[in-house]
């Protein structure tokens, strides 16, 4: 399933490139369909105008990438845990290296969103005609974080080698050139760019992620699937247990071994081993307080 809108699915079935448009059947029940879900039809699915098949069954997920939707933390609702997309191999997390600045507490959820969901993350720096990556990528240093540079001039050659053969969720803030980015890898796609005012978005333009065949390649190598994510503006932890969270950090882990059992790592943990491991030069200060940001963020305190 490739794309939802109003309660209508678009599916691209296997082999022929033939687009069928599906509703759920009762079935299914509860269960909700997303992005990127292997779903099996019946009825019409001879894809023609008018046709509509319908769900049956979705297939068990290789992945799944979830984000607690926090956009309105007072109510119930706010804090539900949503999918955003489903067998993902890779989140390419889009940061302009300037206009806007990058913003790593960003990126860091991401990261951990990313190892969360057991997916790779790849992390894409836009503008580079603007700004040198060398402090955010010393941020990262100790992260084997893959990356590339964008620009406006520069062949995507690297990154489509990246895209080859997998499924890719796109997320990023606003601003930061992902719909530029959308635009090249698929000219088809015709993503608005630089368009949607503060005001319009979210009411009317749609939310909810959407897959894009990438080109074909050379030869016959798979070039992969894009998804686009406009929707997703942040990525909310709270469904993230304090121990997977310490997986976005990777270059903090060793260092927790000598905290007391039970240690929360948290800034009032007196005996947490993460403070003598930073000041012994281990690890970057920047990144202990990242994490704790985000482990006070998942408690419900403001960042
Ligand atoms: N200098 C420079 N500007 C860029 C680059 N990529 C995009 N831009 C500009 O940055 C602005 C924002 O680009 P968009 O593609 O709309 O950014 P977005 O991330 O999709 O943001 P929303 O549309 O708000 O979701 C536009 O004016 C682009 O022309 C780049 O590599 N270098
Ligand atoms: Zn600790």
């Amino acid at each position: 399933m490739i794309a939802v809108d109003r309660g209508r699915y678009t599916c691209v079935l296997d082999g022929p490139d033939t687009r069928v448009t599906a509703m759920r059947a009762r079935e299914l029940g509860r269960k909700s369909v997303v992005v990127g879900d292997r779903v099996s039809l019946v009825g019409d699915t001879s894809g023609a105008p008018g046709a509509l098949a319908r769900i049956v069954r979705i297939a068990e997920r290789r992945s799944v990438l979830r984000r607690t939707a926090d956009d309105d933390e007072t109510t119930a609702e706010g804090r539900l845990e949503r999918v955003v997309v489903a067998n993902a191999d890779q989140l390419v997390i889009v940061t302009a290296l300037a206009d806007p600045p990058p913003r790593t507490g960003f990126v860091d959820r991401c990261l951990v969103a990313a190892y969360d969901a057991d997916i790779e993350p790849l992390l894409c720096l836009t503008k580079a005609d603007l700004a040198e990556p060398a402090a955010i990528l010393d941020y990262y240093a100790e992260l084997d974080l893959p990356y590339v540079l964008v620009r406006p001039d520069s062949d995507l050659g690297e990154l489509r080698e990246r895209l080859a053969g997998r499924v890719s969720v796109l997320v990023g803030h606003s601003g930061v050139g992902k719909s530029t980015l959308v635009n090249r890898l698929v000219p088809e796609a015709d993503r608005a760019v630089g368009t949607v005012s503060a005001i319009g978005r979210g009411r009317h333009t749609s939310t909810s992620a959407v897959a894009l065949p990438l080109p074909p390649a050379s030869g016959d190598t798979d070039p992969g699937w894009i998804v686009d994510t406009p929707g997703v503006r942040s990525f909310g932890l709270a469904h993230v247990s304090a121990e997977s969270l310490l997986h976005g950090f990777p270059d903090l882990v060793e260092g927790t071994v000598d905290c007391p059992p039970n240690c929360e790592h948290t800034a009032g943990e007196a005996e947490c081993a993460l403070d003598a491991w930073v000041a012994a030069g281990n690890a970057d200060p920047r990144r202990l307080q990242s994490y704790r940001r985000l482990l006070a963020s998942r408690a419900g305190e403001t960042e």
